[in-house]
């Protein structure tokens, strides 16, 4: 037990690590300084959250996640080789075939909502398979198990011009996340909720 939760605790700040470089590209991406999301605190928040899918002898009548997308600023996802995360594109469901030693990066509504839909959250889900039990683990970057965290997340202003007008409202990232939670997964996407 205790040799497990040291290699979580090593895990979880390597990925960590990982995820403060990728807010660096991203801020990057976005055309800000490369510590513009971390200095608003999109890294200060961290939860691993570890999936366990026993194998299902009717896997066509089953789910293992249903659909939705993520309430966070970014998550880090590590898929084992059973397979089974599949990504909404253009209405259709893609196999998200595992590469062994690569991670899965997924934006998060969050930062669907400051970037101004720039980046956009990808709808996903998992399918449960017969042939052995599937293991996953997520690393979410969200800070709304900060209570005492009162920022408040909208567009960048930096982005924002007449042609790029303000698309949401900003929230706490706690009332987005109560939100999310209220209406459930494979319901209608809750940023909409917040859309001007
Ligand atoms: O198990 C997976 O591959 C994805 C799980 C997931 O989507 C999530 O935890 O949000
Ligand atoms: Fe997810």
């Amino acid at each position: 037990m205790l040799i497990c939760s040291n290699t979580m605790f090593e895990y979880a700040k390597q990925v960590m690590n990982l995820g403060n470089t990728l807010f660096e590209l991203l801020s990057e991406a976005l055309g800000l300084d490369p510590s513009y999301l971390t200095d608003i605190d999109c890294n200060q928040g961290q939860i691993l959250l570890c999936h366990y899918f026993p194998p299902c002898p009717q896997p066509e009548l089953a789910i293992g996640t249903s659909r939705h997308s993520d309430s966070t600023f970014m998550t880090i996802l590590l898929q084992d080789e059973i397979g089974g995360l599949q990504i909404l594109h253009e209405d259709r469901w893609v196999d998200v075939t595992p590469t062994p030693g690569a991670f899965i990066v997924n934006i998060g509504d969050l930062l669907q909502m400051i970037s101004n839909d720039a980046f956009i959250s990808v709808e996903h889900r998992v399918v449960v398979k017969n042939i052995a039990p599937r293991v996953s683990i997520a690393c979410f970057f969200s800070s709304h198990f900060h209570p005492a965290s009162t920022r408040m997340y909208g567009p960048i202003k930096e982005l924002l011009s007449d042609d790029n007008p303000p698309l949401y409202r900003e929230t706490l990232v706690r009332d987005y996340v109560k939100h999310y939670n209220s209406i459930g997964l494979d319901a209608k996407n809750a940023m909409s909720d917040f859309r001007l």
